[in-house]
């Protein structure tokens, strides 16, 4: 097939005084027109397919930056909701202390020591060894109070604490019962191996030493009682607790060993 003329050509051809009285000039004007046209034609198309790629390519960066904002703020609130829950796990923490702690010493407090209680009943009712309950009082404490102050009487206070606690095993419970009477819950032990940890409790008291009162010297009284299976709570408590009276009246500085209740 014959070449076709390119455009230029076309146009040199047209533009020639030799061909101006060609009778065929006018159909190759048309044609030339024709072509002429087209390459209009293309061109706009070409420059709207360029600019449509333009738009893409902007909304396509567009939607990254978007992407990747709220991944930024997707991490914030990450870190913010991470934050609130580790803020509310350290307040649940320290309202189960508020609840089951005193605040002076950080021993258990009566709430607690009352749950323990129960347990320890429930296991002795499966027929498990029995526990023993003591009940533990500062002698004359009132006096440390009207002679140096309260605060004062405070410091002997959870130095007394930590004091009966260095004696005790990790399943005993020291709990402040209150003021300055503290009880002890002793599982798997009877009366005689209480006793044993009592005396050694009493002569550690004894050997307390105080830096801001160095002359001070503190004795403790206490009375024990096992619990009997079948037994009510309250009455191995009033028992232990009958025990330390009796051991104040006897003069103090003792430790006094309740009775098995009367089985009928
Ligand atoms: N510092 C301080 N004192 C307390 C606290 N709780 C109770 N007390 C004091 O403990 C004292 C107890 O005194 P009393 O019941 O008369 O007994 P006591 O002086 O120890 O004498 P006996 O028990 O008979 O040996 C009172 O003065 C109370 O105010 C406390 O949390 N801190």
């Amino acid at each position: 097939m014959a070449e076709l003329p390119s455009a230029e050509e076309l146009e040199r051809l047209l533009a020639d005084p030799e061909h101006q009285h060609n009778p065929l000039l006018p159909v190759v004007a048309a044609l030339a027109e024709q072509n002429r046209e087209q390459a209009r034609k293309l061109e706009r198309l070409m420059r709207i397919a360029d600019s449509s790629y333009g738009v893409a390519v902007t909304r396509n960066q567009d939607l990254l930056q978007q992407y990747e904002r709220q991944l930024k703020r997707l991490d914030k609130i990450t870190r913010i909701s991470d934050r609130y829950q580790r803020n509310l796990i350290e307040l649940n923490e320290q309202l189960r202390d508020a609840a089951l702690k005193d605040p002076l010493t950080g021993l258990a407090n009566r709430r607690q020591l009352m749950e323990r209680l129960h347990d320890e009943q429930a296991r002795c009712g499966r027929g498990q060894p029995a526990f023993t309950l003591a009940m533990i009082d500062v002698d004359l404490f009132k006096r440390i109070n009207d002679n140096h102050g309260h605060d004062t009487g405070d410091i002997v206070l959870c130095q007394l604490a930590d004091t009966i606690c260095a004696e005790l095993r990790s399943q005993d419970l020291c709990a402040r019962w209150g003021g300055e009477e503290f009880m002890l819950l002793l599982p798997h032990t009877g009366l005689s191996q209480a006793e044993v940890l009592l005396q050694r409790i009493m002569t550690a008291v004894k050997a307390l030493r105080f830096e801001k009162l160095p002359d001070l010297r503190l004795t403790i009284s206490a009375g024990i009682a096992e619990y009997c299976p079948s037994e009510a709570l309250d009455n191995t408590i009033r028992r232990a607790d009958n025990g330390l009276i009796a051991a104040k009246q006897a003069g103090r500085d003792r430790l006094v060993i309740s009775e098995p209740p009367h089985q009928d």
